[in-house]
């Protein structure tokens, strides 16, 4: 019997709601195994359910709400009690929570890193110009812009099935993808580089779980606890501080990405253009116990070289 389950204690039922592709089904069956092996006397089912998110498909998330339609069913589920937690991709969830609910517990991160997939070639530097990459993340975009100007860059949408299939039928000659999706997928194997944090710096989050229940379950964020990563909470809450003070949940060219080393936080953002063009970057070190107001300085470095007129031309 683990450790954990003399001091915590779980509900008698306990339901996760997810969205239901795969990768979000595995994420969820991930902290439903975790939470039968704590409590084994606890009944943890799944709800399986389809945002928005995931019906629109055809035009950029930018333009028709941005993360917040992966997440609002699961919290309506959570309001009316149809379900305790939510399992989320952090990197999916909005850096302002509606009132009411909260972020109970963070997972420990898997590879943060972006992938470089495609069947023909080793990796970026040996894409021929003109090459067709698919990805519709502003993030991957400014940066592969400004280090392969030669590279043509088309929209790529979908969950990481559908992208994967959008390149085996040749519409790409490379796709890029955050490697934590594909391993946690088993696909591990599709992924022919991994992308540097120097070269592609990861979305705030990414590679993180999130899980989120109503703000009045005090009993939840106990039963999760021998679930949550210290280490992982202080990088990802500094990174969502920057991304809150540049952005909100706007969808814009913007990285951010926090380590520990040495026993302290590392942290590098950065803000672009879309196309590259202009490239702001910051960098300091913090406290783990201060990651807020690491990340408010990383974004006020960053407003203090002219990240604001940048997201203003962003938002005409
Ligand atoms: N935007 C969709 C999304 N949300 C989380 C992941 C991957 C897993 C993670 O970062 O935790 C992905 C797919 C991708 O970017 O390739």
């Amino acid at each position: 019997m683990s450790q954990a389950s003399h001091t915590h204690t779980a509900p008698a039922k306990l339901v996760i709601a997810s969205r239901e592709s795969a990768l979000a089904m595995w994420q969820a069956e991930h902290i439903r195994d975790r939470l039968r092996a704590l409590y084994p006397e606890t009944e943890v089912s799944i709800l399986g359910m389809t945002t928005q998110g995931d019906r629109i498909l055809d035009v950029t998330l930018s333009k028709i709400g941005g993360k917040g339609l992966f997440v609002k069913e699961l919290e309506t589920a959570l309001e009316e009690g149809r379900a305790d937690i939510a399992v989320h991709s952090l990197k999916d969830v909005p850096m302002h929570l509606p009132d009411g609910f909260i972020l109970a517990c963070i997972g420990e991160r898997e590879d943060p890193r972006d992938a470089f997939v495609s069947n023909h070639h080793a990796n970026l530097e040996a894409l021929p110009a003109g090459s067709v990459v698919g990805t519709s993340s502003l993030r991957r975009e400014s940066q592969l812009r400004a280090r392969f100007p030669h590279l043509v860059i088309q929209p790529l949408r979908g969950n990481v099935q559908t992208r994967l299939r959008k390149l085996d039928e040749g519409q790409y000659a490379a796709i890029i993808l955050a490697a934590a999706g594909l391993k946690r997928l088993g696909l591990g194997d599709r992924i022919r580089a991994l992308i540097s944090s120097d070269e592609s710096l990861p979305a705030v989050g990414q590679g993180a779980l999130g899980i989120e229940c109503r703000a009045d379950r005090a009993d939840l964020v106990q039963a999760l606890a021998p679930l949550h990563h210290a280490d992982t909470a202080a990088c990802v809450l500094a990174e969502r501080a920057m991304s809150r003070r540049l952005a909100g949940s706007c969808q814009v060219p913007l990285g951010g990405f926090v380590e520990v080393v040495d026993g302290q936080l590392r942290m590098r953002g950065f803000v672009a253009t879309p196309d590259g063009s202009r490239v702001l970057r910051a960098e300091q070190a913090g406290s783990k116990d201060a990651p807020e107001a690491l990340g408010n300085a990383v974004a006020d470095a960053l407003l203090a070289q002219g990240a604001g007129e940048i997201l203003a031309a962003l938002n005409d």
